[in-house]
């Protein structure tokens, strides 16, 4: 029999040995998560030259603020093709027009895949139609889009109709506030969505339907989440998961809101169906899953369906949305500007009639006008991460199938060698000696190639429709005395931090 003495120092010993072999293994596991770490942030060979990262991190930190001028400024360093090391993920950025279109237009589909990120992988399972991979998922995907945006959308001239009968409901909103300041922000959010949802759900929500407003509200703070420094650290590090704080927590919790949220309209816009006679999109979404219902390689699934909606609901609105905000900022900003704007539409569509797409050859002055803002305010700085689908040269760089490539775009729009003086707000740059309007090559804001923007047509007619409609009504002003910050809200868009803004009525 063992004393009590002898027994307490067994067991301390034992206790104590066990102690060391727990404290043995678990360092031995973290110089192993150390050392493959390491390996992982080792640049490939070939692969274009960057800033020094940090380890572990990379070069996640410099990221934190206005990303796009950070890189802009690295490219002068590095050259228009460098690379950023975020966290063990070896990232390419582009930047400047050459480099883009080098990559996007002449490399068109090597450049075509979005990085398998693990948020994207989360989120939406790289299926749906923004987020998914290059191949046959997207193409079934893209396909239908643009089919129904065409069918159901602005391919039809009673489309246009619509949009300006919303471009009604929206100024009729504006005047209640009676000249009085207002923040914009949900008003224009709401008359915005209203043109995707009449595609999606051959309906519109009425500004005050809150289920509705609550959706587009979660989904904004996740397009600014996204491009958070917690995303970034879940991409590298996706076991942070298990943390119950951090704002990756936030983000997923918001998903699975709006997941729900969509599930149910689906299913109410659903009702009443009759197969192979869509009334809008869902319905011709539907009528393709049942007829490939037999085909098991077919991407057409419940699931998809939900997830591309939400892509088309939230591409469409927080871009156009931000869009025309800025817009609005900018004229209440430059009363010269906002003269010569009102001057051409009471004299190209007086005030008898709201204006037409027909009108919109013969303003030259509000196309530049609409330009000028999305160069210069940089709705999609980074337009949408892409990744190479295919192993890549360019420039006498080598990059690996699979790598994450960035679009610096914001450095398109203030590259020195196609734009004078790119930090000057000046819609003229976009008209010739006659005034009339010029295209400019190193204009990207839909960005170029196989993924270029599935909206664009049917944003530059939103956008062009709510400003004319807008500036034919009102005069745009400060508040006396306060002038806003220009400085963007930063996310995966850039947005104007709120404002207040009086819509006076014009009197004509
Ligand atoms: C001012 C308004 C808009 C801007 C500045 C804009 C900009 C962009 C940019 C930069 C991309 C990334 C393309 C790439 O990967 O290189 C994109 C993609 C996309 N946009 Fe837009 N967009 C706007 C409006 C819209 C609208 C109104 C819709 C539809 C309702 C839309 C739907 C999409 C979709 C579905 C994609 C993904 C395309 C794909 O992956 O194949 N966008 N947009």
């Amino acid at each position: 029999m063992l004393s009590t003495g002898r027994l307490a120092l067994k067991l301390t010993v034992s206790y104590g040995q066990a102690f060391v072999v727990l404290g043995s293994l678990l360092v031995i596991l973290l110089s192993f998560l150390l050392i493959r770490q390491l390996a992982k942030q080792r640049r490939p060979r070939g692969f274009p030259p960057g800033p020094t990262p940090l380890p572990i991190i990379g070069n996640i930190l410099s990221l934190a603020s206005e990303p796009h001028v950070y890189m802009r400024k690295q490219s002068e360093i590095h050259g228009q093709i460098f690379s950023l090391d975020l966290g063990g993920i070896s990232t390419v950025v582009l930047n400047g027009y050459d480099a883009i279109k080098e990559c996007l237009s002449h490399q068109s589909e090597v450049f075509a895949d979005r990085p398998s990120l693990p948020l994207f992988k989360k989120m939406t399972n790289m299926g749906g139609l923004l987020n998914c991979k290059y191949g046959r998922g997207w193409v079934e995907h893209r396909k239908l889009a643009v089919n129904s945006f065409r069918y159901f959308g602005s391919g039809q001239k009673t489309f246009e109709n619509k949009i300006s009968e919303e471009c009604m409901f929206f100024v009729d909103a504006m005047d209640e506030h009676k000249g009085k300041p207002f923040n914009p922000k949900h008003l224009v959010t709401n008359a915005v969505s209203n043109i995707t949802n009449l595609i999606l759900f051959g309906q519109r929500f009425t500004y005050d339907d809150r289920d509705f407003q609550q959706m587009i509200e979660i989904f904004s703070e996740n397009v600014e989440l996204a491009a958070s420094g917690w995303a970034f650290l879940y991409n590298a590090f996706p076991w942070i998961e298990i943390l119950p704080f951090g704002k990756h927590q936030k983000l997923f919790r918001n998903a699975a809101k709006v997941y729900d949220f969509l599930l149910e309209i689906i299913e109410r816009f659903s009702q009443g169906r009759t197969r192979q006679s869509p009334r809008h999109y869902i319905d011709a979404y539907l009528d393709e899953m049942e007829q490939s219902a037999a085909d098991p390689r077919a991407s057409f699934s419940r699931e998809n369906l939900i997830f591309s909606v939400g892509e088309l609901i939230i591409a469409g609105t927080e871009t156009t949305t931000n869009a025309i905000r800025w817009a609005m900022l900018y004229m209440a900003l430059h009363p010269s500007v906002q003269d010569k704007v009102q001057k051409e539409i009471d004299s190209v569509v007086g005030n008898s009639r709201p204006p037409s797409l027909e009108d919109r050859p013969r303003m030259p002055y509000v196309e530049a006008v609409l330009h000028e803002v999305l160069r210069f305010c940089n709705v999609v700085p980074l337009g949408i991460f892409r990744a190479t689908s295919e192993d890549a040269q360019v420039r006498g760089y080598s990059i690996p199938r699979g790598t994450l490539v960035i679009t610096n775009l914001y450095s398109a729009h203030f590259d020195e060698k196609y734009w004078s003086h790119p930090d000057v707000f000046s819609p003229e740059r976009f008209l010739d000696c006659r005034g009339d309007f010029v295209r400019r090559e190193a204009f990207l804001p839909f960005s170029v190639g196989r993924r270029h923007c599935l909206g664009e047509q049917l944003a530059r007619m939103e956008m062009f429709l709510f400003f004319t409609t807008m500036m034919q009504r009102f005069r745009l002003q400060f508040p006396a005395g306060s002038v806003p910050s220009l400085t963007p809200k930063l996310g995966m868009t850039l947005q104007p931090l709120p404002y207040a803004i009086c819509a006076i009525r014009r009197q004509q």
